[in-house]
């Protein structure tokens, strides 16, 4: 199953650089194990935001919900879920 996902990302002012930055580190590893296992298909910056869009394939609602639950940032982020069907002129 497909799903794109958005992901709005807002870090508090307040929150020490050093412990975003360790959250940021995490982050990454967590997002690159994912897509090197074939569920992260693909991450894109949106330009000028500190936003992205994903593609995720995995097997069910509560198996997306599960890695987007475990995102080191998830406390930080604002996430939007699109589940894809295929298009009936795709080729
Ligand atoms: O920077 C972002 O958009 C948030 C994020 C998700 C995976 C990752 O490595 O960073």
């Amino acid at each position: 199953m497909l799903f794109l996902v958005r992901m709005d990302v807002n870090i508090p002012r307040d929150l020490p650089e050093a412990q975003a930055n360790e959250i940021k580190a995490r982050e990454k590893a967590y997002s690159q194990d994912l897509q090197r296992d074939g569920r992260w298909k693909s991450i894109w910056r949106v330009v000028g935001e500190y936003a992205n869009y994903s593609i995720f394939d995995v097997s069910s609602n509560d198996e997306l919900h599960q890695l987007l639950q475990g995102l080191p940032l998830f406390p930080f982020m604002k996430i939007h879920v699109t589940p894809l069907a295929t298009h009936p002129s795709a080729i």
